[in-house]
């Protein structure tokens, strides 16, 4: 799950593809929180706005290795996942989760091995309704992400690929 790669040489082996569709950059906004700063995984999504009921009932499910992708509307006035979210998220083998939006419990968050980019943190708690979509094509940062897709990230930065990437370079 943590095989050594590097977005830098993602990106340098399949240059051409960066033009294309194919491989998408996120913007240089997300910090690094989690205990993992390099990770990857096929992609899973959630679209909620300050509301994390669906967000832990994904992290409920096996995470079979795969990346969370909360599309929070970067909204700074809730956070959409804390300490417990993050362990829940670990413990049912998710690689990561990239949320736009904000956490929350950060020394907590730093102790759990796995991956969590977010835009901020912020002390607030979500709502809990349930209102969103699972397994939706979000928009993150004006970057289309669609679930079924890759996510490799690490301390350069994030990618989104259509594929899986062969990460023997
Ligand atoms: O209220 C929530 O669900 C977010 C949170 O604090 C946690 O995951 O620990």
């Amino acid at each position: 799950m943590h095989a050594l790669f590097s977005t830098c040489d993602l990106c340098d082996a399949h240059r051409d593809a960066l033009h294309t569709d194919a491989l998408r950059v996120l913007p240089p906004v997300f910090r690094s929180f989690g205990k993992i700063s390099r990770f990857r995984g096929k992609i899973a999504t959630v679209q909620c706005h300050d509301d994390n009921a669906l967000v832990r009932a994904t992290l409920e499910s096996a995470g079979m290795a795969r990346v969370l992708v909360v599309d929070g509307a970067a909204s700074m006035k809730r956070a959409l996942l804390g300490g417990n979210l993050a362990a829940l998220a670990s413990q049912n083998g998710w690689a990561g989760v990239l949320v736009n939006g904000c956490v929350r419990d950060v020394h907590e968050i730093l102790q759990v091995p796995i991956g969590v980019l977010a835009l901020a943190s912020m002390p607030a708690p979500p709502e809990k309704h349930g209102k969103g979509r699972v397994d939706a094509v979000v928009t993150i940062q004006d970057v289309i992400v669609r679930p079924g897709e890759w996510l490799y990230a690490d301390e350069d930065g994030v990618i989104i690929s259509r594929e899986q990437l062969g990460l023997a370079l």
